[in-house]
């Protein structure tokens, strides 16, 4: 079996995956015509010219202009559709998806347009691929703790169906600390949390996601490889780590592949994990991002077996599905010897 094939088959988890970083310059086409917004692209290979990004901010502000694309709960269905319909065939088993609320609401779009699109299509992927899945709340924090209040609180009525909040958009200048009593409250709605952290910001961002929003898990945290005493306290709590190879790249965190840290972070006793991001605008889906550290940095297959055990581990499902999911990743191992 070809190290392909062997990735595509590997039972994991996506942990780290913006829905809107899903759109597909097809599909932002088809969008765009469905409802009449227009675009600032003559082609699908002009939307493509358009992702070369020196830093995380270049990314976001097309990031952004794209999403105007989605108006209707369809549009927000066929997004997701489109996503699980790829990671299906990528043997991811379980998605925990990131969506922002504040990139629609703030172009007049309703939270329940977006959310029931989403959740129509979590409840068409179980039926049809037999993938579950969960959405994060991600906070923009560009944006301001009102801000970050009021989308708590139109998130109301559906917070059953929410398991856990984030953080994201652009990093340095905007740390934890500013959304410390947001994360205070959604933890006292029983929600789980996770923030970006370290991607672009100091080490001390990851210590204020720890301390100050009290993170059940951090989302990139490369820097954190820069305070060994950080690495120490990651290593001992357990924490795991949402990394995302071609993203890391792409954003130029690291200059090249065989630079990227995520063997060294395994070594260190870190629990990564291997996401895709964004995976319209960076290069591919999961199992590409797989693919593409495994080559960059020599992964031997026990390798990507622990960085799917990962996956799970570091999920918010219940230890009961975890361990059905454990056996089923042991299994395909067990079987490709
Ligand atoms: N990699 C990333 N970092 C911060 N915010 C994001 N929003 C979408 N992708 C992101
Ligand atoms: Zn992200």
């Amino acid at each position: 079996m070809t190290e392909t094939d062997f990735i595509a088959g590997l039972p994991k988890a996506e942990l780290h995956l913006h829905i809107e970083g899903s759109l597909e310059p097809e599909l932002m086409f088809q969008l765009a015509q469905r409802n009449s917004v227009a675009i600032p692209y003559a082609s699908v290979e002009d939307v493509r010219a358009a992702y070369d990004f020196s830093n995380l901010q270049d990314f976001l502000d097309i990031y952004y202009a794209g999403a105007a694309v989605l108006r209707v709960r369809q549009d927000f269905h066929d997004l997701a559709m489109a996503y699980f319909t790829r990671a299906a065939a990528d043997g991811v088993l379980h998605a925990e998806l990131m969506f922002d609320p504040q990139t629609h609401t703030d172009r007049g779009i309703a939270f329940e347009e977006v959310i029931e699109g989403l959740l129509s299509a979590m409840a068409a992927a179980e039926a049809q691929f037999g993938m579950t899945s969960q959405l994060i709340l991600s906070f923009l924090r560009h944006l301001s703790e009102e801000a970050a209040f009021a989308t708590l609180e139109a998130a109301e009525p559906w917070l059953d169906r929410i398991t856990a909040v984030g953080l994201d958009s652009s990093e340095v200048g905007h740390p934890p600390e500013k959304f410390a009593r947001v994360f205070a409250a959604a933890r006292g709605r029983g929600l789980k949390i996770t923030a970006h952290a370290g991607e672009e910001g100091p080490p001390a961002y990851v210590h204020e996601a720890l301390d100050l929003l009290k993170v059940d898990r951090i989302d990139h945290g490369n820097r954190a490889l820069e305070d060994d005493a950080l690495v120490a306290r990651l290593a001992a709590e357990g924490m795991t780590l949402t990394v995302c190879p071609l993203s890391n790249l792409k954003l130029c965190v690291v200059d090249d592949l065989a630079d990227h840290p995520l063997d060294r972070m395994l070594a260190l006793g870190l629990k990564a994990t291997v996401n895709s991001d964004d995976p319209a605008y960076f290069g591919g889906y999961v199992a590409d991002n797989y693919r593409a550290v495994a080559e960059a940095r020599g992964l031997s297959r026990g390798d990507l077996v622990t960085l799917a055990r990962n996956s799970f581990t570091g999920s918010f499902l219940t230890p009961e599905a975890i361990a059905a999911n454990l056996e089923k990743l042991d299994a395909y191992a067990a079987s490709q010897g």
